[in-house]
């Protein structure tokens, strides 16, 4: 099943927006990583549409990093996506065997890409139709500021997504919730699904979306406020409920 379908298919089932984000710390858990995003996996579960992986935090952990992430991939029901976060972006050669890691080796259903090199470092994950790749457009963290609110460069970026969609259906954007009024341009740019994080830990909020037509399109992530919560379930519940729409 394509990471559309497995997507919608969740979404008539539990309404749910909140994709949950497994960037496991070990100097944060006391416990294995596998058994820690197990547990997590386990108590999430119902209230997910899709989890996602930063793969940084897994690289950190060394040689096993790598046989960690497929473990707890391997944990993940197979009706739920799950988006390999890497931001990968290179020329097209060295891209083709980004996408084969992300698609081949990992097996994810979506990934996030860093746009700056242009199409042909995006077209490596594209030609993967049945997947899909979130493109960094106006992200969450602070110096976004630096290039991003620059020219309207995070329009052009919006609106070249909506250009590259004409040829390939399977593109979408990342757009940081702590970005407020400044997304509504942006998701007008195009009509992909959107990525968004920034919530919880980082004190954004996609509130303002509520009664717009965008809010469907929306895959709404929060890694650290439910991963670390005392009670991971009750955290993902209460997270489930501020963001659910049917
Ligand atoms: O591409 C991303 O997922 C991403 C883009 C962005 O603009 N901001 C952002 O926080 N992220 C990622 O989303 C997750 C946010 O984690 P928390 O702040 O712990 O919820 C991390 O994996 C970030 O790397």
């Amino acid at each position: 099943m394509s990471f559309v379908e497995k997507l919608m298919n969740l979404r008539e089932k539990n309404g749910s927006h909140l994709c949950v984000g497994l960037d496991i710390d070990p100097e944060r858990i006391q416990q294995n990583p596998v058994s820690f995003c197990k547990k997590i996996i386990a108590e999430t579960k119902e209230y997910v549409c899709a989890y996602k992986a930063n793969l940084g935090f897994y690289l950190a952990m060394g040689e096993e990093g790598i046989e960690i992430l497929k473990e707890v991939v391997a944990a993940i029901p197979p009706e739920i996506p799950w988006i390999l976060d890497a931001k990968f972006g290179d020329i097209a050669n060295s891209s083709s065997q980004y996408a084969r890691f992300a698609y081949e080796v990992a097996q994810a259903d979506a990934v996030t890409l860093n746009p700056y090199m242009g199409f042909d470092s995006i077209k490596a994950f594209a030609k993967y139709e049945d997947r899909y790749a979130f493109i960094l457009t106006l992200t969450s963290n602070q110096s976004a500021a630096d290039f991003q609110t620059h020219d309207d460069l995070s329009l052009k970026v919006a609106k070249k997504i909506g250009e590259w969609r004409k040829g390939y259906k399977n593109l979408g954007m990342v757009l940081g919730a702590t970005q407020g009024e400044k997304l509504m341009p942006l998701l007008e740019g195009n009509d992909s699904f959107v990525l968004v994080p920034g919530i919880g830990s980082q004190g954004g909020s996609v509130d303002f979306l509520r009664d717009s037509e965008h809010y469907e399109r929306l895959i709404i992530n929060v890694s650290r406020s439910i991963i670390y919560a005392e009670n991971i379930s009750k955290s993902c519940e209460e997270f489930y409920n501020l963001t659910y729409s049917k």
